[in-house]
């Protein structure tokens, strides 16, 4: 027992946060207001050491600038430093470099939860998030919780209020989760459909992607707006084809992470969008998006899978078609208003 505990102060959990980019560094913030110590992994030396500079003030002005995180956060570069005793792992490595992450990891992530935080799909599998997470890492899935919902990265590390859904297929697991991450400014609601929730994040960036490319065109509030609800029928009908639960869409990993991007400036995905519909190549846009834009090489991967299941997904037809050059902003318009006359809805 330490002195502490011994003492009776309270023992603070500890927690890994496996990727220091904006997400996680801003998800390190949420889980030390919990009250939890957050052992901050990032891939390279330099960053870690630059977060931990002040350990009194940790930063990490590259890509959350002028916030300073709690002094209970602490980075390194060693993976089995971050690991050692914690009660929670939070995967927050962009989804294409995910797995060969979890791979050089492998039987070193202990027993407890594990938290995905990416939004996207695997361009080589087509595998959403938390399958990725299950396939590489080998972590059963009662264990493998996904973190999805309008969480901006800036807005959470200014403590700004949000909510977000946790959602595992063992509920108990998923109230774990949330006792370790809920603050006076960040709730969590609960879900079991945690592949809905994937489908729900994965998709939304393609949509963000397209309503970004919409206000880059020109075009007004009533087009983007019938993007966004448009796109989140395409998705509904993806997620229903691929088991998900359609309530999981009308919440906050769905429409609620859709509102919140497509309306954002701080969304990578929609200024992503809005340089490719003002006629920028892909390369150009994803230099615009300043830091990951997951849509960008997601949205193949989710036109894949949707035509594997029989899924239309028009909207999702045009953003692959603009990212890869075979088209403009203005056809990828014209096809889309030109279709066969459909029911409203999924
Ligand atoms: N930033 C946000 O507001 C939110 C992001 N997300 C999702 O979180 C995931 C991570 O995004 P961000 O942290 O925002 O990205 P970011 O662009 O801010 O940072 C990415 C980080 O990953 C690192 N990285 C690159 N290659 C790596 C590798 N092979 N292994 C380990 N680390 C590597 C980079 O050096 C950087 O630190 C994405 O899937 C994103 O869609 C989800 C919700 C909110
Ligand atoms: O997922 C997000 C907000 O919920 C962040 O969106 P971007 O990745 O487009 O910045």
């Amino acid at each position: 027992m330490t002195a502490a505990a011994h003492q009776g102060a309270p023992v603070r959990p500890r927690v890994a946060v496996l990727g220091a980019g904006a997400w996680g560094s801003a998800m390190a913030l949420v889980l030390a207001d919990a009250g939890a110590d957050v052992r901050l992994w990032a891939r390279r030396p330099e960053l870690a050491a630059r977060i931990g500079r002040d350990p009194l003030r940790p930063q990490n002005p590259d890509y959350l600038p002028g916030v300073v995180l709690p002094p209970t956060v602490s980075a390194t570069a060693d993976v089995g430093v971050a690991l050692d005793g914690v009660e929670l792992v939070v995967l927050a490595v962009p989804l294409q470099r995910l797995r060969e992450q979890l791979t050089g990891w492998a039987g070193r992530i202990p027993a407890v939860p594990v938290v995905s935080l990416a939004k996207g799909v695997e361009t080589a599998t087509g595998r959403f998030a938390t399958e990725v997470v299950l396939e590489a890492s080998g972590v059963p899935e009662d264990r493998v919780v996904a973190l999805s919902g309008p969480n901006l990265a800036a807005e959470i590390a200014a403590r700004d209020p949000a909510a977000t859904v946790l959602a595992c297929v063992d509920e108990d697991v998923a109230h774990r989760v949330a006792d370790l991450c809920t603050t006076p400014v960040f709730r969590p609601y609960l879900s079991t459909d945690r592949i809905g929730v994937d489908i729900a994040g994965a998709c939304k960036n393609v949509v963000a992607l397209a309503v970004g490319i919409t206000e880059g065109a020109g075009h007004g509030a009533n087009a983007r707006a019938a993007i966004l609800t448009r796109g989140l029928a395409e998705t509904t009908r993806l997620g229903l084809a691929l088991g998900a639960n359609e309530s999981t869409f009308a919440g906050l990993a769905g429409v609620g992470d859709l509102v919140a991007t497509c309306a954002s400036p701080l969304s990578r995905n929609h200024r992503a969008g809005i340089a490719l519909g003002r006629g920028a190549s892909t390369a150009e846009a994803l230099l615009a998006a300043r830091g990951t834009a997951e849509g960008v090489a997601s949205a193949p991967a989710v036109l894949a899978r949707a035509r594997a299941a029989g899924v239309r997904m028009p909207i999702t037809v045009e953003v692959v078609a603009l990212v890869e050059g075979r088209t403009t902003a203005a056809e990828g318009a014209e096809r889309l208003l030109s279709r066969t006359r459909t029911l409203d809805g999924p």
